[in-house]
């Protein structure tokens, strides 16, 4: 299957959370981190993020720094990249962040059981791509955004997502930033959530590289497969 690279970073703390127990965000990643984060906003085509982070953290996934944004335009690109939610039911708010802020294409993947009324007005604010019974098809969604032109895909949580994507076997690589926090609560998301692996489907990781940036680590990962 045609798909665009995919890469997930996210932010967790040393014992693998990704928000609190309430699902608050929390402040992970020192400034260095956001720069680098916003770097690879800045490189990549598309960013793509989960309803629930979007209900949670109303994120707006645009590239901060103003030189980014005009090295994207010099290259004929829109400042931010295409920022998409995975939104099976519809739910986005119509006033959230990511509608308010930045240029660029915003692209909402619903699956086909969306209320019709939602998707019209979601219809007038960016493209709606439907596909999925009840949940969002990331295969088929991904196959559809390599089509678009769409080559790196940037995956930024939350961990529901990042189990569909993982357990889809569309990740290529991962980035975690562990930063020097615990959370605790086991009702606070991790890197992962979703069903989990059962223990043959396991995929097994490569160590790219590992970096210390100010108090925490970054850990590079490619995605290898199932464990042979
Ligand atoms: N520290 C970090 O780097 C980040 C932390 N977060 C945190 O993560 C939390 C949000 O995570 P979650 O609640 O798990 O929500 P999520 O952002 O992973 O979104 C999950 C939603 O995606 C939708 N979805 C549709 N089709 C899907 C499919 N095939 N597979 C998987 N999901 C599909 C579902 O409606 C599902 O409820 C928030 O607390 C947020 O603060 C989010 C992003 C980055
Ligand atoms: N990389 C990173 N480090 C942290 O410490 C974080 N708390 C997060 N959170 C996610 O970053 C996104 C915010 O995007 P905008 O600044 O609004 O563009 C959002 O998805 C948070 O969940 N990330």
């Amino acid at each position: 299957m045609d798909k665009p690279f995919v890469f997930i970073n996210s932010a967790m703390s040393a014992d693998g959370k990704l928000s609190t127990k309430e699902r608050k965000q929390v402040r992970i990643s020192g400034k260095l981190d956001f720069e680098r984060v916003d770097e690879l906003r800045a490189q990549a085509d598309a960013v793509m993020v989960g309803i629930g982070t979007v209900l949670s953290d109303d994120p707006s996934l645009t590239v901060k720094s103003p030189e980014r944004k005009a090295a994207r335009k010099a290259a004929g690109k829109n400042e931010n990249p295409v920022r998409i939610i995975v939104d099976s039911s519809a739910r986005t708010p119509l006033d959230a962040d990511i509608f308010k802020k930045g240029d660029g294409l915003r692209i909402i993947a619903v699956s086909t059981s969306a209320p019709a009324e939602k998707i019209e007005k979601l219809e007038e604010k960016a493209l709606v791509i439907k596909t999925g019974t009840f949940k969002v098809d990331l295969t088929e969604l991904a196959a559809k955004l390599k089509e678009m032109g769409i080559n790196t895909l940037m995956v930024e949580g939350g961990a529901t997502l990042n189990w569909g994507m993982l357990s889809a076997g569309l990740v290529d690589e991962v980035y975690t930033f562990v930063g020097n926090l615990i959370i605790g609560g086991k009702t606070a998301p991790t890197f992962t959530d979703g069903e989990g692996f059962s223990e043959a489907e396991i995929p097994e990781l490569e160590l790219l590289s590992t970096e210390k940036i100010e108090k925490g680590i970054l850990l590079s990962w490619k995605v290898k497969g199932k464990e042979k």
